[in-house]
C-alpha cells in the first residue's frame, strides 16, 4: 500500500500586506507611526453608592521600527524536552522536513502558536462580511523559521542526543534531524543543587565552577559572544530550564537592583541560578522570559529592568490544565454560576515531572497553578463574598511509563440556579513539550516586537503630544500573560488570568500599533437597520 500522498502544510505560512488607509497612520521607510485614541470609562462612586460613568479619551503616539534585523534566542535548559522539541520544529519547518507515521505523512507545522497559527478580524469588506488574516501579519514580527537558536544546559548532551532522550518526536522526524540537531551543543550553567530536585544531579555534568559573580560575568560573557559569533542584532534569554524552588525575598539581599548585584558579588545562597541568569540577560540588554513557575522575577530582577529599560515577561508556560482552566472558570463565572471546588490532578513521566516530584519544586508549580482563577472570582461579588473562593487543589504525580503524554483530570463543581449542583468532568492528554514548545515562539515573538515599539501619550487634552517625550513599554511584559499561567505585571496593573481578555489585549494593542481600533463583536452593521 503506498504511502498516502504528503498533506503538506506549507512551512511557511503565505502572508498577507496589511496597509491601513487612515490620516491617523504615517508609514516611512522603517516606521509606522499611528496617532490612536485610547477609549476609557471613569467611574466615580458618590455616599449614595452612585455611580457616575464618563467616557474619556487618552490621545497616544505609537512608533514601531518595521526593520526587524537578525534575531537570537538563548534558551536556558536547551537540552531539555521543550529546548530540544522547539530547536527540532523550527528546523523541519525551516527545511521542509516530512516524517512517516501509521497514520500517513505528516508534515512540520507552528500549530499551537498563537502568532503563527492562528487569525484575527482585520476588519469587513464592503458587504460587512468580515476579514481574517493571521495575527503574526498584523504588523512586521520576527519568523522562527529566521531566528539563530543557542542556550545553556546543565547537561552536556548535544541536541540530537537530547532530542532522542526526550522520546518526543517519532523515530522518522528524529532519524531525519539527528545530524543537525548534534551540531548543537549548550554551553556550560549555572548550578546550585539546592534549588532543583536532587534527582537532577545525576544529569549536572555541564556545570560552571566559580563564584555566582564570575557566574554572572560568564552569562553576560556568553550573550555577547553568541551575539557577535551570528552577527546578531538582538538577543532574547528564555528559561525553559527546571522548576526552581521559591527564592525567600529579604531585605538587602534581592528587594532592590543593588542590594541584587551585591548580594551576587557575595554568593549569597538565596540567589538562584535563573534569577543570576535574568541579571545577565539585563545588564546584556537581552529581553528575559521565565517559562517556568519559580519567582525568578524578584523584586531587584524588577527594579533592574526598570532601571535598564530591559523586558522581562513571566511565569510559567500556560499550557494545557490551566489553559482550559483560564476559560473553564471565566465561562463558568461570567455565566453566573458558581465554582464551589475546582480539582486538578495530573500525572507525567518526562523529565520536568521527575523534577516535579520533590516537594519544594512542586510547590512552585503548585502556586503558579493556583492563581489562575482569582481575577475572575474577585471580579464577581454577587457569587463571590469579599475574600470568598472556590476550593481548589492542584495534584502532580510523576509516573514514567507514560513519558511526555502528560494526563490531566480536572472536575469543576459549582452551585447553579435555586441550590443546584453542576459537575465539569475534563480528561485531557497531550504531549506537554509539544504544547509548551509553540508558547516559546509566542512569548519570543511578542518580545521582540515590543522591543521596535515606542510610545508617548497625553492624557490632558490641553497638553501637545508633541512636547511628551517618546518611551518603551514598561519593562514587565504584560501583554505576554495570554503565554503565561502567573503573569507578573508592572507594579499597580491588575493580573489578567481569563484567556479571552489576554488575547483581546494582545490583539487589540498590536492593533493600535497600526492604527486600527480595538476588534468588538457588537456587529451593529448586522444588528442595526442600514441607512
Ligand atoms: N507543558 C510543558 O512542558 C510545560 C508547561 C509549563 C511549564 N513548563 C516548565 O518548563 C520547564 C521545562 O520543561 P521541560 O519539559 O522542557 O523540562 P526538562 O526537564 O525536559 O528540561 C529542563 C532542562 O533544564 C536543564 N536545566 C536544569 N537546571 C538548569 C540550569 N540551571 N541551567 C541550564 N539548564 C538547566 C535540565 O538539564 C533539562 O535539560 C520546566 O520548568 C517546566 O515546569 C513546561
Ligand atoms: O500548563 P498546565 O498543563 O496547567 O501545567 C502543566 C502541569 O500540569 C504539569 O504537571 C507540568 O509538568 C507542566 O510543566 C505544566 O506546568
Amino acid at each position: 500500500m503506498p504511502f498516502a500522498q504528503l498533506n503538506t502544510s506549507p512551512a511557511r505560512v503565505p502572508s498577507v500586506s496589511i496597509k491601513v488607509d487612515s490620516p491617523n497612520v504615517a508609514y516611512s521607510e522603517s516606521n509606522i507611526t499611528t496617532d490612536y485614541y485610547y477609549d476609557k470609562t471613569v467611574v466615580s462612586v458618590d455616599q449614595e453608592g452612585s455611580y457616575t460613568a464618563v467616557p474619556k479619551k487618552v490621545h497616544y503616539q505609537f512608533s514601531t521600527d518595521t526593520k526587524i534585523g537578525k534575531v537570537g534566542l538563548m534558551l536556558v535548559g536547551w537540552g531539555g524536552n521543550n529546548g530540544s522539541t522547539i530547536t527540532g520544529s523550527v528546523l523541519a519547518n525551516k527545511h521542509g522536513i516530512t516524517w512517516n507515521t501509521r497514520r500517513g505523512v505528516k508534515a512540520p507545522n507552528y500549530f499551537g502558536s498563537v502568532m503563527l497559527a492562528s487569525t484575527v478580524k482585520l476588519g469587513v469588506d464592503e458587504n460587512d462580511k468580515a476579514i481574517f488574516v493571521p495575527f503574526n501579519n498584523l504588523i512586521p514580527m520576527v519568523h522562527p523559521n529566521d531566528v539563530v537558536f543557542g542556550g545553556w544546559d546543565i547537561s552536556s548532551l548535544a541536541l540530537g542526543d537530547a532530542m532522542t532522550r526526550a522520546e518526543v518526536f517519532p523515530y522518522d522526524l528524529q532519524r531525519q534531524l539527528f545530524d543537525m540537531m548534534q551540531e548543537y551543543k549548550p554551553l556550560p550553567s549555572i548550578y546550585y543543587p539546592d534549588f532543583i530536585a536532587a534527582n537532577q544531579g545525576e544529569r549536572a555534568d555541564n556545570v560552571l565552577a566559580g563564584s555566582k559573580q564570575e557566574n554572572l560575568d560568564q552569562i553576560r560573557a556568553d550573550i555577547r559572544n553568541f551575539k557577535a559569533q551570528n552577527n546578531l542584532d538582538k538577543v532574547i534569554v528564555l528559561w525553559t530550564a527546571n522548576t526552581e524552588r521559591y527564592s525567600d525575598i529579604i531585605p538587602g539581599v534581592n528587594d532592590t537592583a543593588d542590594n541584587l548585584l551585591k548580594a551576587i558579588s557575595e554568593s549569597h545562597s538565596e540567589v538562584s541560578p535563573s534569577t543570576v541568569f535574568a541579571v545577565a540577560s539585563i545588564l546584556e540588554g537581552s529581553p528575559f522570559i521565565n517559562g517556568s513557575p519559580q519567582n525568578t522575577l524578584v523584586p531587584g530582577v524588577i527594579d533592574l529592568s526598570v532601571k535598564h529599560s530591559c523586558f522581562i515577561g513571566g511565569d510559567d508556560f500556560k499550557t494545557g490544565q490551566t489553559k482550559i482552566k483560564s476559560v473553564l472558570a471565566e465561562f463558568l463565572v461570567n455565566a453566573g454560576i458558581k465554582p464551589l471546588a475546582i480539582t486538578s490532578y495530573n500525572h507525567l513521566g518526562n523529565n520536568d515531572g521527575y523534577n516535579l516530584s520533590a516537594p519544594a519544586q512542586f510547590r512552585s508549580k503548585e502556586i503558579s497553578k493556583s492563581s489562575v482563577v482569582d481575577d475572575m472570582v474577585n471580579a464577581n461579588h454577587i457569587l463571590y463574598k469579599k475574600g470568598e473562593h472556590p476550593d481548589h487543589t492542584i495534584v502532580i504525580k510523576y509516573v514514567p511509563s507514560v513519558g511526555d503524554s502528560k494526563r490531566a483530570l480536572d472536575e469543576y463543581v459549582s452551585e447553579i440556579f435555586m441550590g443546584g449542583l453542576n459537575t465539569i468532568s475534563v480528561y485531557n492528554t497531550c504531549e506537554d513539550s509539544l504544547l509548551a514548545s509553540p508558547l516559546i515562539l509566542d512569548l519570543f515573538i511578542v518580545a521582540e516586537l515590543m522591543t521596535r515599539v515606542k510610545f508617548r501619550s497625553t492624557n490632558d487634552s490641553d497638553a501637545k503630544i508633541e512636547e511628551q517625550s517618546w518611551a518603551p513599554f514598561q519593562s514587565v511584559l504584560s501583554i505576554l500573560s495570554y503565554m503565561l499561567k502567573a503573569p507578573v505585571v508592572p507594579e499597580g496593573a491588575p493580573v489578567i488570568n481569563a484567556l479571552s481578555q489576554q488575547r483581546a489585549a494582545m490583539e487589540n494593542i498590536m492593533r493600535a500599533f497600526i492604527g486600527l481600533p480595538p476588534n468588538n463583536d457588537m456587529l451593529l452593521e448586522h444588528s442595526a437597520p442600514h441607512h
